[in-house]
């Protein structure tokens, strides 16, 4: 028999809706954080959380597609720091704890936002 194909990060992870609940935590974290909620004020949350879902599961290698608008677009005029792009990941970070997901998945998670900290960061 041939092997079964390695498990996708995805599926890994559990899969939709352990994706969901990792999103809702993940906004829920930062909706708190001082350094970074005001930069949400005017976003429609609900949408954010749609997009995020889509986002997360199309580079996980989930079935999802994301249908947002690109990095550079969603975040311009936002005046993002790098110091917010780093609380956001400490946030991230947390709620990939907070849901058991194990160092090595996070790990590859993280690894995917690094590069999109150029189209983010604006000073
Ligand atoms: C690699 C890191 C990040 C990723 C992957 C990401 C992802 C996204 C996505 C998918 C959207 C929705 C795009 C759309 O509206 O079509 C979005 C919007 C937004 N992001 Fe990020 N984001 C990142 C970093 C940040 C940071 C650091 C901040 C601020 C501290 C931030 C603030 C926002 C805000 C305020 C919106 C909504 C803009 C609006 O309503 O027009 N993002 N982001």
């Amino acid at each position: 028999e041939p092997a079964a194909p390695a498990p996708t990060l995805y599926q890994q992870l559990g899969g939709a809706p352990a994706i969901a609940k990792v999103i809702d935590d993940f906004v829920g974290i930062v909706a708190a954080d001082s350094r970074i909620n005001f930069q949400f004020a005017k976003t429609d949350i609900p949408r954010l959380k749609q997009l995020l879902r889509e986002q997360f599961g199309q580079a996980l290698g989930g079935p999802e597609r994301y249908s947002g608008r690109d990095m550079k677009s969603s975040h311009a005029g936002l005046g993002i720091t790098n110091a917010q792009f780093n609380a956001l990941a400490e946030n991230l970070y947390e709620a990939l704890n907070r849901n058991g997901v194990p160092y090595r998945v996070q790990n590859v998670i993280l690894a995917k936002l690094a590069p999109l900290q150029p189209d983010v960061v604006e000073r």
